[in-house]
């Protein structure tokens, strides 16, 4: 199924984008990356994001993306106390599943 997923940090960000994105790499086969940008925080007062979209194709169910892209978050220590302080290490969301609208991306 052809997967859109939208990536955020707005601490230590280059770091952590690009962390998640070579655990990404390692997980889903042939995934690519737009340029990343940096933008204004919306919603929550805080440093700026630095942002992406990445894209690939899977046979996992939308479950099983889900899941995956939860485990890498929490791999990289992301955390609901950290994000109650406004600090977001890394977001991994589900943008798109195939032709199913999962999620909106606020930043775009
Ligand atoms: N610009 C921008 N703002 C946000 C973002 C994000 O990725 N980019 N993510 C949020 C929730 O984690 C809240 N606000």
């Amino acid at each position: 199924m052809k997967t859109i997923i939208a990536l955020g940090s707005n601490s230590n960000q280059e770091e952590n984008i690009f962390k998640a994105q070579t655990l990404l790499k390692q997980r889903f086969e042939g995934v690519k990356f737009s340029d990343a940008q940096w933008t204004e925080p919306i919603g929550i007062k805080s440093d700026k994001f630095l942002n992406c979209i990445g894209t690939f194709d899977t046979k996992l169910s939308l479950t099983q993306v889900i899941q995956c892209l939860k485990e890498i978050e929490q791999t990289m220590g992301d955390s609901h106390e950290n994000h109650q302080v406004g600090k977001v290490l890394i977001d991994i969301d589900l943008a798109q599943y195939g032709e199913k609208i999962v999620k909106k991306i606020i930043w775009l």
